[in-house]
């Protein structure tokens, strides 16, 4: 059987930034998804042209609009950059531009020339589950975000907060926390 070998990590989008060129309907999507999850990244958006439903959702999260064609001097700074133009030698020039300097890349809807994948995100409170299909399935991806949105209950973040609370009362060195809220935890997943 194939298997996904991406290593996930959770990205601070507060203090990182984050460069997508074109201002279309890809970028909508992608914006849409990353402010979704991440509602204080910082963005900049760079396009000669941008579709009105992006302008919009752009101001809502005080996104930076540059109305200009890529250039590789807008790299500069930004540790994240996703291409989504309509111009493939674009979006091309911008993912060897990024490889060059070791920036992170993802062309939008073109997995050869992705660095990492956007995933499917469910956020609930302070847990956050993301899902990939090693860019095979976007659909499974969203479907399965649909069911985890739907079947993680909303009020697991307060279990986050009383183990967390529960963790500062327990005396003794690390082994006997880890001791203790495993002990605490053991019946979410024994079925006996
Ligand atoms: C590889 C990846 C690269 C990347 O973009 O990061 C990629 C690639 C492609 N997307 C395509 C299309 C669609 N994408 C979606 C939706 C999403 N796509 C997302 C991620 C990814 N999309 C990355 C892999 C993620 C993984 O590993 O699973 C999600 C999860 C996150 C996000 O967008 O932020 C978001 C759902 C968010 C949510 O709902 O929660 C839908 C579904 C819909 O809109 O209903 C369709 C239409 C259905 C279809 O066509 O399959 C195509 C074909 C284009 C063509 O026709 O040529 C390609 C190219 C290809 O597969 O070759
Ligand atoms: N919309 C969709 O669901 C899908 C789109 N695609 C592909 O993704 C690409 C983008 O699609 P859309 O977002 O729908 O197109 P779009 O036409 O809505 O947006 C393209 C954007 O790229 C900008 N752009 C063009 N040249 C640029 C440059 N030199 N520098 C910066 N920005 C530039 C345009 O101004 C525009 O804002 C296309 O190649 C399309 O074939 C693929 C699959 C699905």
């Amino acid at each position: 059987m194939e298997r996904n070998n991406l290593y996930p990590i959770f990205l601070k989008t507060s203090q990182l930034e984050v460069l997508i060129i074109g201002g279309g309907f890809v970028a909508e999507e992608k914006l849409h998804f990353l402010t979704k999850s991440s509602p204080d990244a910082k963005v900049i958006m760079v396009s000669p042209m941008f579709r009105e439903a992006t302008t919009e959702l752009a101001n809502a999260f005080n996104v930076t609009m540059i109305t200009d064609v890529y250039h590789p001097k807008y790299l500069e700074g930004k540790h994240m950059v996703v291409a989504t133009t309509d111009v493939p030698e674009v979006n091309i020039q911008v993912y060897n531009d990024c490889r060059a300097q070791s920036k992170l890349v993802n062309v939008a809807d073109n997995p050869p020339l992705c660095d990492f994948y956007m995933g499917g995100i469910v956020t609930k409170g302070n847990v956050k589950v993301a899902i990939s299909t090693n860019g095979k399935s976007p659909t499974t991806a969203k479907r399965l975000r649909q069911f985890f949105e739907e079947v993680i209950p909303e009020d697991i973040d307060q279990m986050v907060k009383n183990l967390n609370e529960y963790r500062k009362t327990i005396k003794g060195d690390f082994e006997e926390k880890v001791d203790q809220m495993n002990q605490i935890t053991e019946k979410l997943v024994n079925k006996k």
